[in-house]
């Protein structure tokens, strides 16, 4: 605030002065545009300079939400009533549909924050006399981040992978029939006219999880933020202490072919994660989308090798067959004395491809970058293999109906 106070003093002045000059008029706007301009970016400055504690605070990657379809309008009953036609049939409309919530991925929305608890969609219009028929409401639709899964009762309704997709979660009632609907050889005069129907009423929750190729998996303090940095443009929080990253982030590598894969910095795990312990388990959720995991280790700890062993302990008791998707070991902190043997020590003790770096000085972080490509051209190629035979058995499957 007292930033903007400072910026609006000089403006008061410049316009008292502009009063007596004859140019003051046009000074005083293009004053008045610096001012806001002013304005803009020191909120723009205090924004970006926010803490990782207020970031994490406004994101939010679960939510329960109660959604209910609108209500069908009730069907009319009426007699058409003119000059020249006293009785003139039933003329009571149908009524419209209830609106349908439908929820959207959006790249534009990175969490769950705005989403309501709460969703009721619009009721359709009833029907009027003269055979108007109601209007029809319009559908309710909830923006999510890409990557929301959508569950109810525990099991997965759907998972918005890409942009754009969209699920109607509950559809609105349909509209009653008004009596003109009800008109037949046996009856000219129907008084009857049906209500609308409720709309589909359900809890779902909601679960974000982050897409990426590759998951920077770590006790905290292990450098993963700082690994982040140097292989892509993200700018997580760095800080010399532990749980400095409370929310995932995700930054782009750019291949020189401008193939681009996404990695992931994941808030830092320890041993009992999975007994709610640290910052809990709650952020594994975001490992299970990515292919792979580079386990981030800080050589500069006693037996680094225990780190790997934890983690691995960790995911495989969040989910099985987690810690067995490809992974490799970065090895990290190079730049410490007594670091060399300590490495060493883990390539025995570790069964997995170890890369020595040092993320802080840069040192060496293009092997990691190489060795995620290799790791992200073998994914590629193993899912092209499984189209491919996907197509194949499909193409077998019409030549026997063929045949
Ligand atoms: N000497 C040295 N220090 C490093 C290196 N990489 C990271 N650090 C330091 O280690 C500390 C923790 O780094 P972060 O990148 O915040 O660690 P993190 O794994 O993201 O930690 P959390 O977010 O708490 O999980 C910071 O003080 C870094 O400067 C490195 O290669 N060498
Ligand atoms: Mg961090």
């Amino acid at each position: 605030m007292s930033s903007v106070w400072s910026f609006h003093f000089p403006n008061m002045f410049l316009w008292r002065l502009g009063q007596g000059m004859t140019a003051g008029r046009s000074l005083c706007n293009s004053q008045r545009i610096f001012t806001v301009f002013v304005q803009v970016s020191v909120q723009r400055t205090y924004a970006s300079k926010q803490s990782e504690k207020k970031k994490a605070r406004a994101f939010v990657d679960w939510r329960r939400v109660s959604v209910e379809g609108g209500k069908g309008g009730n069907g009319c009953s009426a007699f058409i009533r003119e000059f020249g036609r006293p009785f003139g049939g039933p003329g009571g409309g149908d009524g419209g549909s209830g609106g349908n919530i439908v929820i959207k991925a959006n790249k534009r929305v990175k969490s769950l924050a705005k989403v309501k608890s709460i969703y009721k969609a619009e009721n359709g219009s009833p029907g009027r006399n003269n055979s108007c028929h109601g209007k029809n409401a319009s559908h309710t639709v909830i923006p999510v981040p890409v990557g929301t899964c959508i569950k109810e009762n525990g099991n997965v309704v759907i998972d918005l992978e890409r942009n754009g997709d969209a699920v109607v979660v509950a559809h609105g009632g349909l509209g009653g029939k008004g009596n003109q609907f009800f008109l037949s050889n046996e009856d000219k005069a129907p008084t009857l006219a049906t209500a609308g129907e409720s709309g589909e009423k359900c809890v779902l929750d909601l679960e974000l999880r982050t897409i990426a190729h590759v998951g920077l998996v770590g006790f905290p303090n292990a450098g993963k933020s700082t690994l982040l940095r140097a292989i892509s443009r993200a700018q997580p929080t760095v800080a010399a202490y532990p749980f400095t990253t409370l929310k995932p982030h995700v930054g782009i590598i750019q291949y020189e072919d401008f193939e681009q894969v996404a990695v992931a910095d994941i808030p830092g795990l320890i041993r009992g994660a999975h007994l709610n312990k640290g910052l809990g388990h709650s952020f594994l959720r975001h490992i299970e989308r990515c292919c792979f995991l580079l386990f981030v280790v800080d050589l500069s700890v006693r037996e680094p090798w225990t780190q790997v062993d934890d983690l691995m302990y960790e995911l495989e008791i969040y989910q099985s067959g987690l810690s067995s998707r490809p992974h490799a070991a970065v090895a990290n902190k190079m730049d410490l004395p007594g670091t060399s043997e300590k490495l060493t020590l883990l390539q025995e003790h570790v069964d997995m491809p170890v890369i020595p770096i040092s993320a802080k000085e840069g040192r060496d972080v293009g092997m990691v970058i190489n060795h995620i490509r290799e790791l992200y051209d073998r994914d590629m190629a193993q899912v092209a293999n499984q189209k491919g035979e996907t197509e194949n058995q499909s193409h077998k499957k019409t030549v026997l109906l063929e045949w």
